[in-house]
């Protein structure tokens, strides 16, 4: 848990879903800690408290494990964005994602937005697994090589299994499962990813994006507390005039 984190109060809430061992608890360390670490199977879940400018950004973790599967809708719940993690090496943590966590996500935000993220990249694309932000990564394994470095996926004899034109489909699914018109939301160039826990490819831009995109929902929020002692008569009674303050109805 952050320094501080007892005593702020979250302005927004981001949720990271998907299956077991896709790497959700590794993109929060690595986010948050700045480093790739051993990690356990999460148990229940998890938040981190994120300052983002003047506001306080809660990130949700929760457990991809199926015994755990109930609580996913409660931490779901008032999420101004979500995001669905899934293995690029494992086509069926992609599939997981449909079948049993979108249903998850109805007691999100009626605004609420989705990225689709494909972790684990640094095993099958090279510019992911030597991604700058690397810890394992020497400077000298680029330069010092007279040819270029045999593909990640020869090294760890791992195939990739699921394409982004497949992340981009997917993510099309989603806004018709909600009800939303694919012109009038965020396009799937911008909210689906491919990351790398490990090396930190894109993790700092998935992370940072889904926080700019969050700021409406921050500001909306604010606005409807200010407003929320107030109630509005003349609405109550249908009529249009002037406004009055009133603490009980
Ligand atoms: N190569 C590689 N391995 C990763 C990456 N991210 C996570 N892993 C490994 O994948 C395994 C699972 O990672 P976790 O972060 O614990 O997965 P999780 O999604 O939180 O799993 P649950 O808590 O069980 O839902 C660990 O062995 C990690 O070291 C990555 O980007 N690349
Ligand atoms: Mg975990």
């Amino acid at each position: 848990m952050p320094e501080g984190s007892k005593m702020k109060r979250p302005d927004v809430k981001v949720v990271l879903l998907g299956d077991m061992n896709v790497g959700k608890t590794s993109l929060l360390h690595r986010y948050m800690e700045r480093k790739f670490k051993d990690t356990v199977s999460t148990v229940g879940g998890a938040f981190f408290l994120k300052q983002w400018g003047p506001y306080n950004i809660s990130i949700w973790d929760t457990a991809g494990r199926e015994q755990f599967h109930g609580l996913g809708s409660m931490y779901c719940r008032g999420a101004a964005a979500i995001i669905l993690t899934y293995d690029v090496t494992n086509w069926q943590s992609l599939a997981e994602l449909e079948e049993r966590f979108l249903s998850l996500t109805d007691t999100a935000n009626h605004d609420c937005i989705y990225a689709l993220v494909g972790n684990k990249a640094d095993l099958t694309d090279l510019k992911a697994h030597l991604s700058p932000d690397s810890e394992s990564t020497e400077p000298h394994e680029l330069s010092a090589c007279p040819t270029p470095p045999a593909s990640p996926a020869s090294l760890s004899g791992v195939k990739k299994q699921v394409s982004p034109e497949d992340a981009v489909a997917l993510y099309g699914r989603i806004l018709r499962n909600k009800g939303l018109e694919e012109a009038d939301s965020l396009p799937a160039e911008k909210m689906c990813f491919e990351t790398s826990a490990k090396t930190g490819y894109n993790v700092d831009a998935l992370f940072e994006a889904l926080f700019d995109l969050v700021l409406p929902s921050i500001l909306r929020k604010q606005n409807e507390n200010q407003e929320s002692p107030t109630v509005d008569l003349e609405e109550c009674r249908g009529g249009h005039s002037k406004r009055a303050r009133s603490t009980c109805c």
